[in-house]
């Protein structure tokens, strides 16, 4: 099986952002929204002139963002990805789209009804990202869904050629169940923070456990 793509999110200093730069992620996540975990463009761009991501791809994650909000992350970082984590609109996407020329991603909390919402939104994003659903909180809860779905998510990703990831509540505990899923792709805050930074540690050990699952399905 290759490599399931992964992405380290809610970097908050430039430690942890030395942290992910070094770490075997394709894709490192900043937090645009309400949370513990939102930064401020100006100061993520002054740690960008110290620290080289050219190989990984900047994801901007924002929960209904106001078209300042979205201006004021775009104009000062070089953003690859935009990841809706709200409720934000087929319409509101597309709006975003017509200046927006990296990938698009919507997450989507999971319940009965996701593959359905996948539905709706298949025409205008490039990905989804599945996270779980808990009351009053839009994300980055530390909190995992019930995996046996994940199947049904990464079939009607690769039937619509999108990327897929799966989020929520992954940690070095966990992670060995989730891969026996293949997901695509495996998006990480809470399961790789100690103490509310980014741990080294944690990091090392959850890729030692993707890379064994990938060595032993070969
Ligand atoms: O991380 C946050 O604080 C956050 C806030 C608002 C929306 C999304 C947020 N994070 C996203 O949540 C998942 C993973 O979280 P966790 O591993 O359960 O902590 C991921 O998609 C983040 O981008």
């Amino acid at each position: 099986m290759p490599k399931p793509l992964l992405k380290f999110c809610g970097i908050r200093s430039l430690d942890d952002l030395k942290i992910v730069s070094s770490s075997q992620a394709e894709y490192i996540g900043l937090i645009f929204a309400e949370s513990k975990r939102r930064v401020d463009p100006k100061i993520v761009k002054t740690w960008l002139k110290e620290v080289d991501i050219t190989a990984k791809k900047l994801v901007a994650v924002f929960v209904n963002p106001t078209a300042n909000e979205l201006a004021d992350v775009l104009t000062n970082l070089p953003i690859d990805v935009i990841q809706f984590h709200g409720n934000e609109s087929y319409e509101d996407i597309k709006k975003v789209k017509e200046t927006f020329v990296g990938t698009v991603w919507k997450a989507l909390h999971h319940h009965s009804k996701t593959i359905e919402e996948m539905h709706s939104f298949k025409n205008i994003v490039d990905g989804f990202v599945i996270d779980s659903r808990m009351k009053g909180q839009w994300g980055g809860t530390g909190v995992s869904f019930d995996w046996s779905a994940v199947p049904h998510y990464i079939k009607f990703s690769r039937d619509t050629s999108k990327l897929c990831f799966i989020a929520g509540g992954v940690n070095e505990s966990n992670i060995g169940k989730l891969l026996t899923y293949h997901p695509q792709g495996i998006d990480l805050s809470s399961g790789i923070e100690v103490d509310n930074k980014k741990s080294k540690d944690k990091i090392e050990r959850i890729e030692e456990r993707v890379l064994q699952n990938v060595n032993i399905s070969r």
